[in-house]
């Protein structure tokens, strides 16, 4: 850079420059040159070395949420995502969601081939409709039957890349480490990418749904349900739904059925911490192809473990969980792709001591050091409700209010006789009875 003389042509390189915590910003350099044809072949030489890296994105198919979050998804787009694609000579069709599942049933028919990557500007609700659409349309090129559990899913080749505009927002978080428009354009810009395990949810050999980062029974199932009647609190809905549920103190009775996850590195009480290029993920990887091209693992009845009790909650964690109120997450030491779910199991206790554990998630103290909690690190896991589902079916009728209040006053038993619901990725799964595992390394991401 030099001084500008008057028939200098100016040029501007606009750059990624880091600052603080995760946070990503654009920056740039003007440069003077006085050659044109000079200034031309730097031109050409850089854009040059740009295309030669294959990663960048050149077309994307981005898709709003106008009503998730604080309802600003249209207006984070337009104004600080759309002018930095623009800069980076990305070409876009936009899609402003009209209803829930328009994402989803527009990306498991459309014919994806012309587009290097799929953005989605929401919260984590919004991309798992995005992966559903993908994972779905995935599966149906290549004949996968979803309902079997034990099918070998393919992978997407699509990225998809999160721009957060939701409530929690966690996959951003636990991915990119922050949750910031920005930063998260930078990413997808670049091309970075960061692979991710996904999970099935089944119920009697029937798909469900996938899951990403959480998938929670009784606590976290409770808040999404009870939140879902209070969106237009936009994101504090979860606040008020967690203090009410809190209140509640709600436990239920079931069976949990898990396969521990032998053959990888960690445990759920390690100090790792998933960052980009993880080593544990890497190996792990290397791990499953190869079990993948060899023949399956075969388990055996032995290998499964049986916890049987009253719990205030089931948390399966696929990745750290962090999000803004918990910077650390629900299992601090999981990881993005590591082939496993981290299983954690709060049993019933007193509201002061689920109190400590729920404090414990937004300081540094470690939230498993208790007596009523437990954590695994799984593959597979499969939940049985203590009440059958029928039966639940018949109480919802009489009144679930009713019902829970007669049985919270019950000195004996203190355990809803109704069932919760699992709040996957932040939608709700009616039925109790599942059956969970890991299935694929999905889709890179963009933010990474
Ligand atoms: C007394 C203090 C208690 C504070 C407890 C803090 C624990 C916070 C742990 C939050 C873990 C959230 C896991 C994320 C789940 C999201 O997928 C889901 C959906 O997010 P979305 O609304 O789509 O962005 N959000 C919720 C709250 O269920
Ligand atoms: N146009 C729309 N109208 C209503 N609901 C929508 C629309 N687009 C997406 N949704 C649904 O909104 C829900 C929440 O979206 P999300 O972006 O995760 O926001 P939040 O983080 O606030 O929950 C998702 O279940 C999604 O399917
Ligand atoms: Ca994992």
């Amino acid at each position: 850079k030099r001084l500008s003389r008057q028939e200098d042509v100016p040029r501007i390189l606009y750059y990624v420059q880091r600052s603080k915590e995760h946070h990503w910003c654009c920056a740039e350099v003007t440069f003077y040159c006085s050659d044109q044809l000079l200034c031309n072949q730097w031109v050409q030489a850089l854009q040059r070395r740009l295309d030669l890296q294959g990663v960048r994105p050149k077309n994307l198919l981005v898709f709003i949420n106008p009503f998730g979050g604080k309802q600003l998804g249209k207006h984070i787009y337009d104004k600080k995502v759309a002018p930095l694609f623009q800069l980076a000579s990305i070409t876009t069709e936009v899609i402003v969601t009209e209803h829930a599942n328009h994402a989803r049933d527009h990306l498991a028919e459309v014919d994806l081939r012309i587009y290097d990557g799929i953005v989605c500007v929401g919260g984590d609700g919004m991309f798992s409709e995005v992966i559903h659409g993908l994972i779905c349309q995935t599966q149906k090129i290549a004949g996968i039957d979803q309902n079997d559990p034990n099918s070998k899913l393919v992978a997407c080749s699509l990225r998809i890349g999160i721009i957060p505009a939701g409530s929690t927002d966690c996959i951003c978080y636990a991915t990119v480490g922050v949750n910031d428009p920005v930063t998260s354009a930078l990413h997808i810009i670049v091309g970075d990418s960061q692979p991710m395990d996904v999970s099935s949810v089944h119920h009697n050999n029937t798909f469900l749904k996938y899951s990403v980062s959480l998938l929670g029974y009784g606590f976290y199932g409770d808040v999404l349900k009870d939140s879902e009647n209070n969106r237009w609190m936009g994101p504090s809905r979860y606040d008020f739904s967690g203090f009410k549920t809190f209140l509640s103190h709600q436990c239920y009775e079931g069976t949990v059925l898990y396969l521990p996850a032998t053959e990888t590195l960690g445990n759920p009480r390690d100090e790792s911490r998933c960052t980009a290029g993880c080593y544990v993920c890497q190996y792990s990887g290397k791990l499953l192809d190869l079990s993948n091209n060899k023949q399956e693992l075969k388990h055996v009845e032995e290998d499964w473990k049986v916890v049987k009790g009253k719990f205030l909650a089931i948390n399966a964690a696929n990745m750290s969980c962090a999000c803004s109120k918990s910077p650390m997450g629900l299992s601090p030491a999981a990881h993005l792709a590591d082939g496993t779910i981290d299983l954690i199991l709060v049993r019933k206790c007193s509201r002061f001591n689920f109190l400590r554990h729920l404090i414990r998630h937004t300081n540094k103290d470690d939230q498993f050091d208790l007596a009523f909690v437990e954590v695994y690190r799984v593959k597979q896991f499969i939940f049985t409700p203590k009440y059958s589902e029928e039966d639940n079916i018949d109480i919802r009728d009489i009144g679930k209010n009713l019902f829970g209040q007669f049985c919270s006053d019950h000195p004996a038993c203190g355990c809803s006789q109704v069932n919760s619901n699992w709040n996957c990725d932040g939608e709700i799964i009616e039925h109790a009875a599942v059956e969970v595992r890991y299935v694929l390394f999905c889709c890179l991401e963009l933010s990474g």
